[in-house]
């Protein structure tokens, strides 16, 4: 018996036979696109390049976010006014990678705006395993920034063929989510360098589309929350500017380690998720983010290890003060990311960094930046200590 290339081209599998060979063509060009990646050399141009355009694109995130937000005001308004109408009893939230960590990062919002559980869920796990009961009350809520991700593609394919309605977020207008899908969002940004604003962008979209419900629907928390969305690009350049230096000495501090850590809960922990994968693309080095719990139940750091602890005011500072205490006491360096002045976790750190106040289910947008900074800088200066000659533009 031969083992099909997914499950959803078994004989089993609930997708017709249009969706199936969109998968098989879809798996194909996955692997092409794997194969082309750049590899973990210290020196590998390419990879230099896609940091060199990295920094680019993550700063221009707070213009990506207006962008989107300016120029799909009419799609978001449309969709809001289909939702808010509708009896939505579960969301499920799914994507890959950065994408998946949308997901986590908006949680609580759409939570807040939506009255209803919204659960992020790797692509995989939903379209091979957890969906069961859907039908026209689930929304399935997909993003791929390519909008080919195969696993994605299948969870939203899946999500039709069980009767759930679905929405596709993707930076690739006509691609196979976004043309698959009861509903498609088009964010506004580039994803040259390794992804920043198109997450970012992301996150901005489905925030806003949320809160529209919550207006529509009359939600208490509503306006406060679209007034701190509309200040988030300000927020964002700013904390950009400041922050550049202050990662970039920090970076010079730990360049020559070889595992970066970082831990936070709630949309927190999607920061933590941003910051790993930053560093993993970025450097040819091993980077984990770790739910804030989980933190303390195994030994998770080594000696000298750095370790992110990221507090944004909320319900899981305490936990975060109880992490960079654990954290020092097994001899790791210690940097806090908090809100202004709370000064909690200062006893426990090796430096703390400080944000602008956001509500906390807008966390996710700021607490990423420090750590997508210093993801950049630390790379910059493996491939200057590796002997690399940096050009003045990407090549
Ligand atoms: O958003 P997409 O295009 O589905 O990509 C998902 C993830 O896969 C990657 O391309 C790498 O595996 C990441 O850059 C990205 O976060």
């Amino acid at each position: 018996m031969t083992t099909p290339l997914t499950p959803l081209l078994a004989d089993t599998s609930p997708l017709d036979d249009h969706a199936r060979a969109l998968i098989a063509g879809l798996f194909e060009k996955e692997a092409q696109l794997m194969a082309s990646l750049p590899t973990d050399d210290p020196r590998d141009p390419k990879r230099l390049r896609r940091v060199m355009l990295t920094r680019t694109e993550m700063f221009a995130q707070p213009e990506a976010i207006t962008n989107t937000l300016t120029r799909e005001a009419g799609a978001i308004e449309a969709v809001a006014r289909d939702l808010a109408g509708r009896a939505i009893r579960r969301v499920v939230l799914t994507g890959c990678g950065d994408s998946l960590a949308v997901m986590i990062g908006t949680r609580l919002l759409l939570e807040e705006m939506l009255g209803v559980v919204c659960e992020p869920m790797q692509a995989l796990d939903f379209a091979y395993y957890h969906n069961r009961d859907l039908g026209p009350e689930t929304l399935v809520v997909t993003l791929s920034s390519s909008g080919t991700t195969t696993r994605t593609v299948e969870a939203a394919l899946v999500a039709n063929a069980l009767g759930a309605r679905t929405l596709a977020l993707s930076n690739t207008p006509g691609s196979a989510l976004m043309t698959h899908s009861t509903h498609g969002l088009l964010v506004h940004a580039e994803r040259k360098g390794w992804p920043t604003q198109s997450s970012t962008a992301a996150m901005a979209m489905l925030c806003r589309l949320a809160i529209r419900v919550g207006m529509l629907r009359g939600v208490p928390g509503a306006p406060a929350l679209q007034a701190a969305l509309d200040r988030l690009p300000r927020q964002m350049a700013d904390a950009l500017a400041a922050l550049d230096p202050v990662m970039a000495e920090l970076a010079r501090i730990e360049a020559d380690r070889g595992m970066y850590l970082y831990a936070g809960g709630g949309p927190a922990y999607a920061s933590a998720l941003f910051g790993a994968v930053k560093m993993k693309e970025c450097s040819p080095d091993h980077a984990m983010a770790i739910p804030l719990e989980e933190f303390h139940h195994y030994n998770s750091l080594k000696p000298d290890d750095p370790l992110f602890v990221l507090a944004p005011d909320g319900p899981s500072v305490a936990r975060a003060r109880d992490t960079a205490f654990e954290g020092q006491r097994w001899r790791g360096r210690v940097y806090g990311v908090v809100t202004g002045e709370q000064a909690a976790l200062d006893p426990f750190c090796d430096r703390v960094i400080r944000l602008g106040a956001v509500p906390e289910s807008l966390a996710a947008f700021t607490f990423t930046l420090p750590l997508q900074l210093f993801a950049y800088h630390a790379a910059m200066e493996k491939f200057i200590r590796a002997g690399t000659t940096i050009p003045a533009q990407p090549e």
